[in-house]
């Protein structure tokens, strides 16, 4: 038996974390993505004390009004977060556009594989209630109905190339489903089709191909312009801009790039001059779109861009369909001011028959066949099927879109500080009374470490993970924890402490706060007046050391039963032989109290959940004047 120091910490707040994404490899992700919808387990609270008798409350959680009422709360039983070999048994895993066959071997040794091309958006809703990982290419459009239809099954959907605008990662990310991508493979395969959509723009060679099918022979029609010595405007400076650009030089081009995000080395590395978006209008011959699409690029050439542009210039895009506005493209096309455009993308995909843009004698079009090489397609399949087996398995993946970027190194480390975590956000939740919701979380960790060399992402993760999910039906993971959070009005702040234990260890408590909420538990209140725990890792075991200002020692392992008593000889075996009695075993105890012989804590870890006859028996003990039992 443990008796632990009851001094209280003296906690400097030094400062607020923030995150530390920027400075996070990328090629390290986090994926704690298991989110099969768990099978509630009820856990039945239970207090002698008529205070103390409601189980927790939060306010916004609807499925917690009627546990509140029926005094029962259900638990969800969640797989470890960490080492998650367990998605069962075999994960469906649905390919709705052509995958290489190599990335489809990938996926068949791990997982039941269904190909299903052309599924209408009804069809792809009603089957993917029973995947685990989608994968598709630019065609399928992953809808907020699709993440809905899921309902919680899909974890992961992997976008076989690099533009991610046809799935809305904001529902995805309010799932908690992960979003990978596949952003190398098909960079070279996009940059030689815009250099091949340059060059026979510029010869009209699709004109003059189509012409003499029609029996012509137009050899002065088709006249076209020389690259050499022209100056290109490449609009997007990343992987395929800047080959583009790269290959373009190799043409002798003047090449410049407009990218507000492009680092100038870079760009000099390829000798290339970066400059502002007008710049590149006003001096460019040929201008070749790379940017994402998103809001800020959308239609970001119009009437008004087209406008600014030299007379006769030439377009090509490779990038995405909605950069352009078509409307005005052909407007431009029509007066002159745009020569000729070369478009492999379209606002929508398929273009309509009909569509004076396509149909414009001036344009050359490519059905979206940036990314279709052999090579890209075979590379892409590779690339989207590990990253997609990985995150099944709860790997890091390289790709992820929506989650942070967590290095893995900094993963191992922690692991068993996460499991802490999640533990203390759930023994946390389980002290708050009914009636009162919970609204705001402090975590506090103390560390000798460096600011910069903490990432609490993922502790704050499963702390909100510990604290949310046993009082509501939401799944949280690494992806929605924050999403969920914010949405349930609960506001996480972080703090961290300079401890003076060995910065070898990366943490050496963390303390969870829950201010303005009741206890059930009066003794977990600290004389702030809020819920207070403290856990730290102790030869790799996750232990709580603080309950309310009582320090304890109690491994986080099985179930606990927390007593405030007085402190008196023969307490311990009083509640140790009601247990026995009851078949129920003890594997540790231990004690703090504030002074001698007047309040003390017992922590009793339990292997089985006391049945309601012990339980009652133990609040009859005279001495015993609180106690709570706590599922861990
Ligand atoms: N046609 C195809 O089959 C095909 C194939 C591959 C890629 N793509 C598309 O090409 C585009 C580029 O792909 P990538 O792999 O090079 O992506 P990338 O992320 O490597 O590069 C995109 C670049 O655009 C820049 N950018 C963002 N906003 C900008 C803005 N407002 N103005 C100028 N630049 C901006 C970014 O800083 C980044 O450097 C994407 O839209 C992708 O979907 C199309
Ligand atoms: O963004 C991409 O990777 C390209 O547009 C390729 O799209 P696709 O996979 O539909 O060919």
């Amino acid at each position: 038996m443990a008796a632990s120091s009851s001094s209280s910490s003296s906690i400097k707040p030094i400062f607020t974390t923030r995150s530390k994404s920027s400075n996070s490899s990328k090629s390290s992700l986090l994926s704690f993505l298991h989110n099969t919808k768990p099978k509630p387990i009820s856990l039945k609270f239970s207090s002698h004390n008529s205070n103390y008798t409601t189980p927790p409350s939060f306010t916004i959680s609807n499925s917690l009004q009627t546990a509140l009422e029926t005094s029962e709360l259900h638990v969800s039983k969640f797989q470890d977060d960490l080492n998650v070999q367990a998605v069962t048994p075999k994960p469906t895993i649905l390919v709705s556009e052509k995958l290489g066959e190599a990335g489809l071997a990938i996926l068949r040794s791990f997982g039941n594989v269904e190909c299903l091309y052309d599924l209408s958006p009804e069809a792809l809703c009603e089957k993917i209630s029973q995947c685990d990982a989608l994968i598709v290419r630019s065609g399928t459009k992953v809808t907020r109905s699709v993440f809905e239809a899921a309902n919680g099954k899909l974890k992961v959907v992997g976008r076989a190339g690099v533009g991610i605008d046809n799935v809305d990662l904001q529902a995805a990310t309010e799932f908690g489903c992960l979003v990978v991508n596949a952003p190398i493979a098909n960079t070279v395969a996009a940059a030689e089709h815009g250099i091949a959509l340059l060059a026979s723009m510029a010869r009209n060679v699709s004109q003059a191909d189509a012409s003499i099918k029609a029996g012509k022979w137009l050899r002065s029609k088709y006249v076209g312009v020389s690259l050499v010595g022209k100056t290109l405007a490449v609009m997007g400076f990343g992987k395929v801009g800047s080959e583009v650009a790269r290959r373009a030089k190799g043409l002798g081009m003047n090449v410049i790039a407009h990218d507000p995000y492009a680092p100038a080395d870079k760009a000099r590395a390829v000798g290339v001059e970066l400059v502002s978006f007008d710049q590149a209008l006003a001096t460019a011959d040929f201008i070749s779109l790379h940017m994402p699409l998103n809001p800020t690029t959308s239609k970001i050439f119009n009437d008004e861009t087209f406008a600014k542009m030299k007379k006769g210039v030439r377009i090509v895009n490779v990038a995405r369909g909605g950069v352009i506005d078509e409307e005005a493209l052909v407007r431009a096309l029509d007066s002159g001011v745009v020569a000729q455009a070369a478009l492999d993308v379209f606002t929508e995909e398929p273009p309509a028959k009909d569509s004076k843009l396509v149909q414009h004698e001036n344009v050359t079009v490519t059905p979206h066949l940036g990314a279709s090489t052999k090579e890209a397609q075979e590379g892409v399949a590779i690339e989207i099927a590990e990253a997609v087996v990985g995150a099944l398995r709860g790997e890091l993946s390289a790709t992820a879109i929506n989650a942070p970027m967590v290095p893995s190194e900094v993963l191992s480390e922690l692991a068993p500080y996460v499991v802490l975590a999640k533990k203390l956000g759930r023994l946390a939740v389980q002290l708050v009374s009914g009636g009162s919701g919970i609204k705001s979380v402090k975590l506090i960790y103390r560390s000798a470490r460096d600011p910069d060399d903490l990432d609490t992402r993922i502790l704050r993760a499963m702390i909100t993970k510990g604290i949310i999910e046993p009082i509501s039906a939401s799944f949280i993971n690494l992806v929605n924890a924050d999403f969920t959070a914010k949405q349930k009005g609960l506001r996480i702040s972080e703090e961290r402490v300079v401890a003076d234990s060995s910065p070898e260890f990366p943490i050496d408590s963390i303390q969870v706060q829950l201010s303005n909420v009741d206890s059930k538990f009066a003794a977990a209140v600290s004389e702030n007046g809020e819920i207070s725990i403290e856990g730290k890792v102790k030869f790799g075991i996750p232990h709580l050391t603080r309950v309310g200002s009582f320090g304890v020692d109690a491994s986080l392992e099985g179930n606990l039963i927390l007593c405030r008593q007085v402190d008196q000889p023969g307490m311990i075996g009083k509640v140790g032989n009601i247990l026995g009695e009851h078949n129920v075993n003890v594997n540790f105890m231990s004690v703090g109290r504030t002074f001698r012989r007047n309040h003390g804590i017992m922590a009793i870890g339990v292997d089985e959940e006391p049945n309601q006859d012990s339980l009652k028996e133990i609040g009859k003990v005279p001495a015993i004047e609180e106690f709570v039992f706590l599922k861990l």
